[in-house]
């Protein structure tokens, strides 16, 4: 359901930190101007956002961990995003689709990449509801958290310093939830068991994950 991974290594951190101090940031209602919970700035500024970009989906391409847990079909290009003191995001869920100049992405996985230290803000975590159970991310730089878009999901308020986050959405090959984190389990269990067990047992295996890809994968 959800997964922290370890997306940017430092030099990574370090360029997207640059580009955003030199990139102009808007109010973020330039992409939802009807939002009465989404308070905060986004890089406007086509040239940075298309560096960005690159430098974040490369990463997340390049990384097993993201592309297991996601199977993604289509990844929107990664925008940053600014919280100054005051700023938040109010609980929503992700809008299912969102518009691309190659047509709409259905938004099955949203992502945020944080990319300042947690020490330089107070506030700021992203807050997912599960039930009524509570979750609570403040990351160190380079890590990003994958979660599901439909859950209920907010920035608490920023009080100190400034929150500074990628943020993409994701469509992927296996839309439901369940689906995905159930072959992703059996993917993992087979990686790290599979030449452990006996050979026919893993043949057996590997023929109920291929199965379960012919009837999930979209
Ligand atoms: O900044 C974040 O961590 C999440 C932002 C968010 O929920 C959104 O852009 O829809
Ligand atoms: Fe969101």
């Amino acid at each position: 359901m959800f997964k922290l991974v370890q997306l940017l290594d430092d030099g990574a951190v370090r360029a997207l930190r640059d580009i955003a101090a030199g990139g102009q940031f808007v109010d973020g209602k330039i992409s939802n101007p009807h939002s009465k919970v989404k308070n905060n700035l986004q890089l406007h500024d086509a040239n940075a956002y298309e560096r960005s970009s690159k430098i974040l989906l490369e990463a997340m391409v390049q990384n097993p961990d993201f592309m297991e847990f996601a199977f993604p079909a289509r990844i929107a290009p990664p925008l940053m995003t600014r919280y100054a003191p005051g700023m938040h995001y109010g609980l929503h869920p992700d809008t299912a689709y969102i518009p691309l100049p190659e047509g709409q992405l259905r938004t099955d996985v949203s992502c945020t990449v944080f990319l300042n230290d947690p020490a330089d803000y107070d506030g700021g975590a992203l807050h997912v509801q599960l039930g009524s159970a509570d979750l609570r991310f403040k990351e160190a730089p380079g890590v990003a958290i994958i979660y599901p878009s439909h859950t209920l999901h907010e920035v608490e308020p920023v009080t100190r310093g400034e929150r500074l986050v990628a943020i993409t959405f994701i469509q992927s090959l296996i839309p439901d939830v369940q689906q995905r984190n159930l072959i992703y389990e059996l993917n993992e269990v087979a990686a790290l068991e599979g030449l452990n067990m006996a050979p026919e047992n893993y043949t057996r295996l590997q023929a109920v994950q291929y199965q379960l890809l012919r009837m999930w994968r979209r």
